[in-house]
This record gives structure tokens, sequence and C-alpha cells, in this order.
């Protein structure tokens, strides 16, 4: 099924190139099924990237996705224009009445502040205690994910010595659980974080359960046992060469930092990274579309939530 985004959107013209399939707002409205509505809250500088990765992904399952950007108006954005924002996002005051069948919360380099120094801190809060009411299911990636987890549980982030970088085994925690049907024994994440969330923490509220870690990299994802929140540290939705490009930022800028490791071949950063996480980034994005968002919404949306 194809995924409707505004017409101009430049992620469409990627996309479609990749033969995803990519509908326009005027095509999709002769459908005569519901789509499922999408709400990304993009809090990512390079924001067209994420649209991409993130569409990439939501578009990989067999339901119609509309999805709506937004950013947060608390924020004045340094490395995005205010053409692109104007012309392809809402802000929060404009979707608050609406209900969602599920959300996206996206990372954000702001982990070395703490949560409260974040200048869209009190906006996101009120966004986060407003998806608990209007959304079926809320999934928050990397910063996202440690930012929902010490607001809705309390539960700290802590800095790292070293980031950790790279792409890390990982394995599951749990079995049978709808989120990770079909992953393998073991498969592999990109992270890119200073911080960390902590295992004992997390095991001390009684509403969550730890899907999955890596020994290396720690917790992976949580959930609430409900499925309407699911916190993943990692960035499935990485491109190829997305840890090379923040490599190279890196030892452009004389900075300190390791070759990300299980990347390169030979980890020689001279070699062409080779991806080994996309088969398990289609299948985290479509199970969570499909057993927490499509199977739990009601037709009718806002019924039952
Ligand atoms: C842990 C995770 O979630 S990982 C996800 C984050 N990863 C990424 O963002 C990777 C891509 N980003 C980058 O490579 C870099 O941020 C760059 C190259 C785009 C810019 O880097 P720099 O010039 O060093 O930093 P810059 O001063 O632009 O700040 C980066 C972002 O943090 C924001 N920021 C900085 N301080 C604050 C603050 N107190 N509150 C809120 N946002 C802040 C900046 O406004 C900017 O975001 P914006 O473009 O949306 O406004
Ligand atoms: N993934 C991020 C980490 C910083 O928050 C980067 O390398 O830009």
């Amino acid at each position: 099924m194809p995924i409707k985004v505004p017409d101009n959107l430049p992620a469409k013209e990627i996309l479609t190139a990749e033969n995803i399939f990519v509908m326009d707002e005027s095509i999709a409205y002769h459908q005569d099924i519901r789509p499922l509505r999408i709400v990304i809250l993009n809090l990512m500088p390079t924001k067209e990237t994420t649209e991409t990765q993130l569409l990439r992904l939501i578009g990989n399952t067999p339901l119609q996705v509309e999805a709506v950007f937004i950013h947060p108006k608390t924020h004045t954005s340094k490395n995005t224009s205010a053409e692109h924002l104007e012309t392809f996002y809402k802000t929060f005051e404009d979707i608050k009445d609406e209900y969602y069948d599920g959300m996206i919360i996206t990372g954000a380099p702001v982990e070395h502040l703490p949560f409260e120094e974040v200048t869209y801190w009190e906006e996101l809060q009120t966004i986060m205690n407003w998806s608990k009411r209007k959304v079926t299911s809320t999934l928050h990636i990397c910063w996202a994910s440690q930012a929902g987890l010490y607001h809705h549980y309390g539960v700290p982030k802590y800095n790292l010595d070293e980031k950790i970088f790279g792409v890390f085994s990982h394995t599951l925690e749990k079995r049978n659980v709808p989120l990770t049907r079909g992953f393998d024994e073991l498969f592999f994440v990109p992270q890119s974080r200073h911080t960390e969330v902590r295992a004992e923490d997390i095991e001390q509220i009684n509403d969550l359960e730890i899907l999955s870690t890596s020994e290396e990299a720690g917790v992976y994802i949580v959930g609430s046992k409900n499925g309407r929140q699911i916190f993943v540290t990692g960035h499935s939705e990485y491109d190829p060469l997305t840890l090379k490009w923040e490599y190279d930022r890196d030892v452009a800028k004389g900075l300190r930092i390791d070759v990300p490791k299980n990347y390169f071949p030979k980890n020689d950063p001279t070699l062409a990274p080779l991806s080994s996480w996309r088969a398990h980034a289609n299948l985290l994005f479509s199970n969570w579309l499909n057993y927490y968002v499509y199977q739990q919404t009601p037709y009718e949306l806002g019924a039952g939530i």
C-alpha cells in the first residue's frame, strides 16, 4: 500500500526513485480506505534526511500511511530553513485537537544537556502528555527514548566515557513479543550516542519491559506493557552512510572520535561501509505499524484510545 505525503516534499522524489510507493495527496483521496494517521515530531537538525529515512521505513507496509510532520514551535531551527518548515511542517498547536494512530518522536543532538535545558523541553513534555491521550502508540527514537523514559517514568540518563558509535549486535530479552516478531537471534543496529539509560533503573518500573539489549551498547528497546509507548535507543533508520558522515564530520572538526565499530570493512574508513541492519529496521517499523498501531487503533479515530 502506498504512503501518502504532501505533493512537493523532497523525500517523495528520492523514495519514488527507490520504488517505494509514494502517493500524492490528490490521488490518495480517491482511495476508499482509511489511511493510518502518523504524526512525526522531527527534532533532528538534519530534518530532510530524517524525513526520507523514516518515510522509507513506514512506507514499507501494506497499509496506507498519512504522515504529518511537526516541529517544536518554541525552538528556532538553526539547520532547517524556515521555508521548509513553513511548507511541510505543522506545529503542535495546529494538530493538538486531532487523534493519531501513531506518533514517532525522533532523536536530537542535545543529549549532553540536562533535559530541562533543552529549549523545547516544556513543549515536548506537553506533547508527550498529549500523546498518551490522543495517540494509539508512540515510538521514541534515540534521545527521544531517553526523554520519554525520563518524562513518563523518571528514568535518568547517564553520560558515557566514550561515545557508543558503530554497528552493534543485539539480542532479544523476551520471546513472542509482536514488536520483535521475525527478528533473528542476533541482529545489528547502528548506535551513535554519548549517553545511556540503564537496565537497573528500567527494571524498577512495573509498567516497562526491556525487549532487546546489546552486550556492548546496552539497552536497545523498551516497551510499556500496554504497547502504547515504545523506546528505541538506536538508529535503525540510519542510511548506510550516516555513520560515515558523522565520523567524517567529527574528524573534520578535529574532535576525538574513534572509527565506528563493526562498520567499515577491516575497520578501514577509506573502504565503503556495508549496511547490516536494513532487514531489522524494516521489520521493526512494520511490526510496530501493524501490531501496535493498525491492529490496535479504532476505525473511528478517538473512540476507545
Ligand atoms: C542522541 C541522538 O538522539 S542522536 C540524534 C542526533 N543526531 C544528529 O542530529 C546527527 C546530525 N546532526 C549533526 O551532525 C549536527 O547536529 C549538525 C552538523 C547538523 C550541527 O552541528 P553543530 O553546528 O555542532 O551544532 P548546532 O549548534 O547546529 O546544534 C545542533 C542542534 O542542536 C540544537 N540545540 C543546541 N542547543 C540546544 C538547546 N539548548 N535546546 C534545544 N536545541 C538545542 C541546535 O539548535 C541544533 O538544532 P536545530 O538545527 O534543529 O536548531
Ligand atoms: N548521533 C549524534 C550523537 C550526538 O547527539 C551525532 O553523532 O551527531
